[in-house]
């Protein structure tokens, strides 16, 4: 894809993308490297995994993939340990990797709450505490950025561990920005809208008919493309944003601005149709 960043945006960058094997992860990782990044990206299933490093290679970046279950502390501390190893100091990190399923509330199991959870919050956390332990010890710079979601702020029915543990992390975003800016590392957030990866679809859109209304309510009428979220990834993971700090960038085609207008609605009807209601309502 070309834009208009510098070739070299990210060189000299060693970038940990968590869940970078599959869909935005994947995406993201892809872009990194294309700007010069070292990319080391992780998951639990190594298919992914390898193949993602294939890509990156036969395009000329480097990359590892090493397996990890960020839900385990012990398993995340070796598998930093692994990534320095293998490509020297990790300098940003990207916490990706999340678990997600449609379920109404009363018939979550433990079992199926902690997957998510420990997945999205305790692993992002783990992750996070890694690289400021790291970075503090080292006096270095660094950047975390965080992929949460539009319903951390709203909530959202039918996924309600996600949302919990994505509002965590966005609590974790902000509390870290102050706590740790003054030591040259910062902390963001991206709140994507949908995305259709074949991981959120195969869990969460459940027919067509649903994926259309879905599509409706994006003002601008269409989903987003992973490349679009790997170019502003991009940005945040750069000096570009050097000064910004603490955000949580909402990028969703206006989705969630438009739930909650009380005359949004107007918008589904042809345009046409209504000014023809709004001219006959005005008065003689
Ligand atoms: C379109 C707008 C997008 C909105 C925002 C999107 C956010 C996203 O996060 S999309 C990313 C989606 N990607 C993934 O979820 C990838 C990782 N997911 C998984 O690995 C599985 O889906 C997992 C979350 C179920 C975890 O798998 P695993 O660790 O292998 O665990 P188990 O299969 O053993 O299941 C654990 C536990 O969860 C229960 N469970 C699984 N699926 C469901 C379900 N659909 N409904 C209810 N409960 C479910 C399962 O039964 C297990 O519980 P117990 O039976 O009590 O042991
Ligand atoms: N697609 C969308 O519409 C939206 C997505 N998001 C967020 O974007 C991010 C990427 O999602 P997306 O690409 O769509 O979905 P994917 O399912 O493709 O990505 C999830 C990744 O996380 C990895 N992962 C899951 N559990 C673990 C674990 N315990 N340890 C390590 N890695 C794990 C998966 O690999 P493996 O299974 O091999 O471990 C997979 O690579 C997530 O944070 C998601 O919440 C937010 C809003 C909308």
């Amino acid at each position: 894809m070309s834009d208009s960043f510098a070739p070299d945006l990210l060189a000299d960058q060693h970038i940990v993308v968590t869940g970078g094997g599959t869909g935005l992860g994947r995406a993201m990782a892809l872009r990194f490297a294309d700007l010069g990044a070292a990319v080391t990206i992780n998951g639990r299933r190594p298919d992914p995994l390898a193949e993602t490093v294939r890509d990156i290679e036969a395009a000329g970046g480097a990359a590892e993939g090493i397996q990890c279950n960020v839900r385990d502390y012990e398993a995340v501390q070796a598998f930093f340990e692994e990534a320095e190893d293998r490509q020297g100091p990790v300098t940003r990190l990207v916490n990706n990797a999340a678990a997600n399923f449609l379920a109404p509330t009363e018939d979550i199991s433990p079992n199926g709450f902690d997957a998510i959870v420990q997945t999205n919050l305790y692993g992002s956390f783990y992750c996070t505490q890694a690289c400021g332990q790291r970075w503090l010890e080292r006096d270095a710079e660094g950047v975390v950025l965080s992929i949460a979601t539009t319903y951390a702020e709203t909530g959202s029915a039918y996924v309600v561990p996600s949302a919990m543990s994505k509002a965590g992390i966005v609590a974790m975003t902000r509390s870290l920005a102050a706590e740790w800016g003054s030591e040259g590392i910062r902390l963001n957030a991206v709140a994507p809208g949908p995305f259709p990866t074949e991981g959120a679809w195969d869990r969460l859109v459940p027919d067509d008919d649903l994926e259309q209304k879905m599509r409706e309510r994006v003002p601008v009428r269409r989903f987003g493309e992973p490349e679009e979220l790997a170019t502003l990834a991009s940005f945040l993971l750069s000096d570009l944003s050097a000064f910004m700090n603490g955000e949580v960038v909402t990028f969703d085609g206006g989705e969630a601005l438009a739930a909650g207008g009380q005359f949004n609605t107007f918008t589904r009807m042809p345009r046409r149709q209504v000014k023809a209601l709004m001219e006959q309502m005005r008065p003689e």
